[in-house]
């Protein structure tokens, strides 16, 4: 399970960005993260992993968080990532080996073997040797995903992994995803498509700096809560489509 208390996050020392996020997810879920431009869905993502100063708590399974980092993964929006890094698409997935950044801890052929069952998975197996830079944007977020598969990640938070992807890259993630869903893990994805909420998400949390609403996704997305995130201008589709 995870908790989050009171999570309130400032840039400036004045001015809060996220401002008394509380939220419980009680069960392994896929949690959506909404809101509009600028609500501070990244911001409340980094402030739960401590990446930027907050103050609150956030628990998991009754353990403060920073107290069980290697069960947590992470993969930060595309545009914040460096492609020209000169790594081949197996290193980058054996980097979720060792999380705490031991880099050169020797891999065994057992490691290795993780590392391909990961890539295969997520069907990149075959791009393993190449450079993560020859990557689209599609393939590249799978290789991420292959990622926290080999670090055995129970919680995962993904920053917008579906912009400007490939349909079959995201159908391979979100497969994944519910597997991993299945097998007691918890995914929280910052997203912004409203059309697939109801397709993607067990669970919703909506925001603008503060937290709107949270909870199962069908109690959630309703026309009230979503005025509230986004203002009057939204225009709410109906379940015909
Ligand atoms: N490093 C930073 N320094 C100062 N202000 C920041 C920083 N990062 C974000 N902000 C500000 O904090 C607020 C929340 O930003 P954040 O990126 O968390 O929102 P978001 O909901 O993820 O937005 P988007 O959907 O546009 O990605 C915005 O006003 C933004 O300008």
């Amino acid at each position: 399970m995870l908790a989050v208390k009171d999570l309130s996050i400032s840039y400036d020392g004045r001015t809060n960005v996220v401002e008394n996020v509380s939220f419980q997810i009680e069960k392994p879920s896929i949690v959506g993260i909404l809101g509009p431009n600028g609500a501070g869905k990244s911001t409340l993502i980094k402030g739960i992993l401590r990446l930027i100063p907050s103050s609150g708590e956030t628990y998991y399974n009754g353990t403060m968080l920073k107290n069980v980092q290697r069960k947590v993964a992470y993969v930060e929006q595309k545009s914040a990532i460096d492609y020209t890094f000169p790594i081949t698409v197996r290193e980058c997935v054996s980097l979720g080996l060792y999380p705490s950044g031991k880099l050169f801890k020797r891999i065994t052929a057992q490691d290795w073997k993780r590392v391909e069952d990961a890539l295969k998975k997520v069907h990149m197996h075959e791009y393993q040797n190449k450079q993560i830079g020859a990557l689209s944007g599609g393939q590249f977020q799978r290789v991420l995903i292959a990622r926290t598969l080999v670090q055995e990640a129970d919680l995962i938070f993904l920053d917008e992994p579906f912009v400007g992807i490939d349909t079959v890259s995201e159908k391979i993630i979100m497969d994944l995803l519910v597997e991993f869903r299945n097998q007691g893990k918890t995914i929280l994805i910052v997203h912004h498509d409203l059309g697939k909420v109801k397709e993607y998400f067990d669970q919703l949390i909506l925001m603008n700096k503060q937290l709107i609403a949270y909870g199962d996704t069908k109690k959630v997305f309703v026309e009230d809560n979503l005025i509230k995130t986004y203002g009057d201008s939204i225009v709410v589709k109906g379940d015909e489509g």
